[in-house]
């Protein structure tokens, strides 16, 4: 019997499958050797003690790589499949609350039953077969792996795969014959694994690339393009440039997702999505780049759903003045788009209507509510927040937007630790130092950058201690908060006492961070 027998709860049942899962995450970085492809093969002993082979080679695939817009453009894609009548499997990364948002059915988390069904089918054989030769696999692999076997045992009529990371060495990448594949924007990130030029980087991504396999990518910096290209005519492929979608082609309705950004990402969905249909015989009639799309392309391309990315979320406990603005940008392109977006939006009044309160409600007739922006940040400390925190105070202060004020925190994901359990307990001698380096970066660009209101030549630090006990050191512009919990309690605390401004909080740098404030906020 499984581990989590019948006397145990639901919930307890579920915690141990997450325990099981996390026991897979190895402790070493992730610029170890195994993410450069240590030990590839294994992938393939693993396929044959599954038997999912055979299932896969059956699955029609579209398998997406790329720096940024790999999940969005995987989202938009399921949606218009699922919208032409298809039954579609989903698999992305990261999730950010709970690890079922990686698996889609249909467009729908997996289900907790389903889940822990195909999870235990996969570990249990798995631990009964591998040894020291082969050992368990590890958690990104597992969890690739899982995603083969539900989409096989649901029998999907499409698989849409993202990358994890890279692409030659993905474990998504055991796929051998896909429908068509895609590469998304290629930026720097995870140099320290793929390499250190856009070229080679390129190179990596274009591991997922098959012989004579359709391919299409976005508009690239020449850099990457041409590695793609060499690439692909290696492969006897005909690589297509998607170009952005021409936002006149959806009816008058919006992109789901928000951003320009997007426009990218859904040109690509849409190249992909009529690449698949025709080479699974389902082409479709009087398609063309410039005419209308055809309706159910519109209709996925406009309720497609994705956490996290461009995000608003109206405080629950004060919609009127505090509204988080959620992004998980943490590459120094994506801060830029994601500061764009903020820029545009809290600029913009009228997005307010699109939300579901009234921001004129506490006020007297005729007065307009001041807006205050603040900052709420964190980054992994494999990034380089010389990169990212000018990137975005530059792109906002070029739009008119300062932050009055930017708030640290350490996250509070552990990362060994899969589940909304793994929420600790406040650790107050938690290490900051990292918080405290993003910190100086930050008021050393506010005492520099022109154009931006110059700050308070007074530096004086303030350490204090709030009511549990919580570090917060703070300065004129910023402050290091040594929990979320409590930056989040000084928000509504703020935001409670002036109701006449609308404080509109723009967190990002961290993809753990976005889950970790949707967890605490939404509750
Ligand atoms: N085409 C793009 N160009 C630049 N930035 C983008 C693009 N698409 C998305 N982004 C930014 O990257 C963030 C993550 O988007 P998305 O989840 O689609 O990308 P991803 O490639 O799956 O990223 P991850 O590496 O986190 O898996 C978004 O919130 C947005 O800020
Ligand atoms: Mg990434
Ligand atoms: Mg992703």
């Amino acid at each position: 019997m499984a581990e989590g027998g019948s006397m145990e709860s639901a919930a307890g049942r579920y915690q141990s499958t997450l325990d099981a899962l996390s026991s897979l995450i190895t402790k070493k970085s992730r610029a170890d050797k195994s993410n450069k492809g240590d030990r590839y093969d294994l992938l393939f002993d693993y396929l044959k003690i599954l038997e999912l082979d055979e299932a896969i080679s059956q699955l029609k695939i579209i398998h997406v790589a790329g720096t940024k817009g790999k999940g969005s453009t995987c989202t938009f894609a399921e949606s218009i499949l699922r919208n032409c009548g298809f039954r579609t499997g989903l698999f992305t990364s990261p999730h950010l609350i709970d690890v079922r948002e990686r698996f889609r059915l249909d467009g729908l988390e997996i289900s907790e039953e389903k889940f822990l069904e195909y999870f235990w089918w996969c570990y249990d054989r798995l631990k009964e077969k591998t040894n020291d030769d082969v050992p368990m696999p590890t958690y990104f692999r597992f969890l690739a792996l899982l995603a083969f076997k539900i989409f096989a045992a649901e029998q999907v009529d499409v698989a849409i795969l993202e990358v994890g990371l890279g692409g030659r060495f993905d474990a998504t990448n055991v796929v051998k014959k896909p429908i068509v594949c895609g590469i998304s924007s290629l930026g720097y990130d995870h140099m320290e694994i793929l390499g250190n030029t856009l070229g080679e980087i390129a190179g990596e991504k274009a591991g997922i690339f098959k012989h004579e396999i359709p391919a299409f990518t976005v508009p690239q910096p020449d850099e990457a393009m041409h590695v793609l290209e060499e690439k692909a005519s290696k492969l006897n492929i005909n690589l297509q440039v998607a170009h952005p979608l021409d936002a006149n082609l959806l009816n008058g309705l919006k992109l789901a997702l928000e951003g320009e950004h997007q426009y990218l990402n859904a040109g690509l969905a849409v190249a992909l999505c009529s690449t698949w249909l025709q080479r699974t015989g389902h082409p479709i009639i009087n398609f063309n780049q410039t005419g209308p799309l055809p309706e159910p392309f519109i209709k996925g391309l406009t309720t497609a759903s994705l956490q996290g990315r461009a995000q608003i979320v109206p405080d629950i406990e004060s919609p009127g003045n505090l509204v988080f603005y959620l992004d998980g940008a943490h590459s120094p392109e994506s801060m830029e788009a994601c500061a764009r977006w903020f820029s545009l939006c809290t600029r913009d009044d009228n997005h307010l209507s699109n939300l579901n309160y009234q921001p004129q409600q506490h006020m007297d007739e005729g007065s307009k509510k001041d807006t205050a922006q603040i900052l709420l940040f964190n980054c992994m400390s494999v990034r380089d927040p010389q990169l990212l925190l000018p990137r975005l105070m530059r792109t906002c202060a070029s739009h008119g937007v300062c932050f009055q004020k930017a708030l640290f925190v350490p996250n509070i994901s552990v990362y060994h630790k899969v589940g909304s359990q793994a929420l600790p307990t406040v650790d107050p001698q938690v290490d900051l130092s990292w918080q405290f380096g993003l910190q100086r970066a930050w008021e050393s660009l506010m005492q520099s950058d022109k154009g931006v209101k110059p700050s308070n030549t007074d530096q004086a630090c303030e350490e204090v201690k709030d009511d549990t006990g919580m570090r917060v050191t703070s300065f004129k512009n910023s402050s290091v908060f040594s929990s979320l919990p409590s930056a989040i309690k000084w928000l509504r605390d703020t935001a409670q006492k002036d109701r006449f401004v609308c404080f509109q909080v723009l967190v990002t740098g961290s993809l753990h961070l976005i889950g970790d404030v949707l967890r605490l906020i939404k509750k």
